[in-house]
């Protein structure tokens, strides 16, 4: 191995607007949610980031601001998203280095993304300290990270259900031959949750609460093989304006959660449509595949497949499938001709 070899390093980052997830030789060494605490008078101090700064959001005081810095997919605060990944990189070597790696950064982006975005992303990542940044279409990323053969001439449908969008995509020859994307995604069900609470219990409860809820008792359908029992949530009184606790089942949360996930459904109905009829058919033989953290809704393949007749197969871990598929882009950045320089 060359000393510029020693010297570089890859790393393969899934910049995601819930979650950031790095790979380092064949790992995933961060896993941490995307969002940063930073001092309000002094924007450039950074308190806390990831799981730290997660346990701060909503209960901040006037000189603790908490940040997702990643909207939708794409960077909606310049500063604290470089701040971000920064802090994130140096998750990789906690330790201080004689020799400082100089970084190969792959990092995954929404395949919707402006040209003003991407710049965004790379020189985020440049002033993080990546020497050489590439860039890699999300559902490109995740089909490679599900072990489907991107290369070959045959049609492949990705759903990806995120935290900010839902991507549909279908993939052949290793191109992206049609793509969709939605804003209806995890944050819009979380969002669904506080409202039905207030609505129907008139109990407010906070992001992270509601988040909860959902990755516990979330459901796509009303009648689930192996339901969850009730879960307790702790909120304020609307009315009195005292702390309470209420029983919620998963049934309130799939009515809750209803509509957005109709949309989804009215989303990829739309995106077969527009399928050509040739992809189409692979597709009617292989199904469609869903990944990102949506995928892991209770119920939600059944509910697909019952609305659009296809068989839907869900990714082996939806939350790692983009991170192991960046990866994998990484690992072969000079042959995969989808990857952008
Ligand atoms: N068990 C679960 N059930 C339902 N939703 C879940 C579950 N676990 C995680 N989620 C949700 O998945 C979302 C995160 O998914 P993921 O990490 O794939 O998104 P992301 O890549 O950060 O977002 P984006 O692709 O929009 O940039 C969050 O909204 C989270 O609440």
């Amino acid at each position: 191995m060359g000393l510029f070899n020693w010297l570089t390093q890859g790393i393969a980052m899934d910049l995601g607007t819930a979650n950031t997830l790095i790979i380092h030789n064949d790992e995933i060494v961060v896993n941490e949610p995307s969002i940063i605490a930073l001092n309000r008078n002094n924007p450039k101090e950074v308190l806390a980031v990831g799981k730290r700064a997660l346990m701060m959001h909503e209960k901040t005081h006037d000189d603790i601001r908490t940040i997702r810095p990643l909207r939708d997919g794409v960077i909606a605060d310049f500063n604290a998203t470089e701040l971000m990944i920064r802090e994130l990189i140096r998750m990789v070597y906690p330790k201080k280095r004689i020799f400082a790696p100089s970084w190969r950064m792959m990092i995954c982006i929404p395949s919707s993304i402006t040209e003003v975005e991407k710049r965004a992303v790379r020189d985020s990542a440049e002033q993080a300290g990546a020497k050489e940044v590439y860039l890699v279409h999300e559902p490109m990323a995740a089909a490679l990270g599900i072990g489907i053969d991107v290369e070959e001439p045959v049609g492949n449908m990705i759903i990806d259900i995120g935290g900010g969008t839902t991507g549909i995509t279908v993939i052949a020859l290793a191109g992206i031959v049609c793509d969709q994307s939605i804003r209806i995604a995890g944050d819009e069900f979380t969002g669904d949750i506080m409202e039905a609470l207030r609505r129907y219990h008139s109990l407010l409860i906070g992001e992270r609460t509601a988040e909860q809820i959902k990755i516990q008792i979330g459901s796509a359908l009303k009648d689930l093989e192996d339901p969850p029992p009730d879960l307790p949530v702790n909120g304020r009184d609307l009315v009195t304006g005292i702390p309470k606790q209420i029983y919620i089942s998963y049934q309130e949360i799939a009515e809750a959660l209803d509509k957005s996930i109709f949309k989804i459904e009215e989303a990829i109905l739309k995106a077969l449509e527009q399928t050509p009829p040739e992809l189409a058919s692979d597709i009617y033989q292989r199904g469609l595949y869903l990944t990102g953290g949506g995928a892991l809704l209770k119920g939600l393949d059944r509910r697909l497949s019952q609305k659009i007749k296809l068989p839907i197969h869900i990714a082996d871990d939806p939350l790692k499938s983009v991170v192991r598929g960046t990866g994998m882009a990484l690992k072969n950045y000079e042959h995969f001709p989808f990857i952008m320089r």
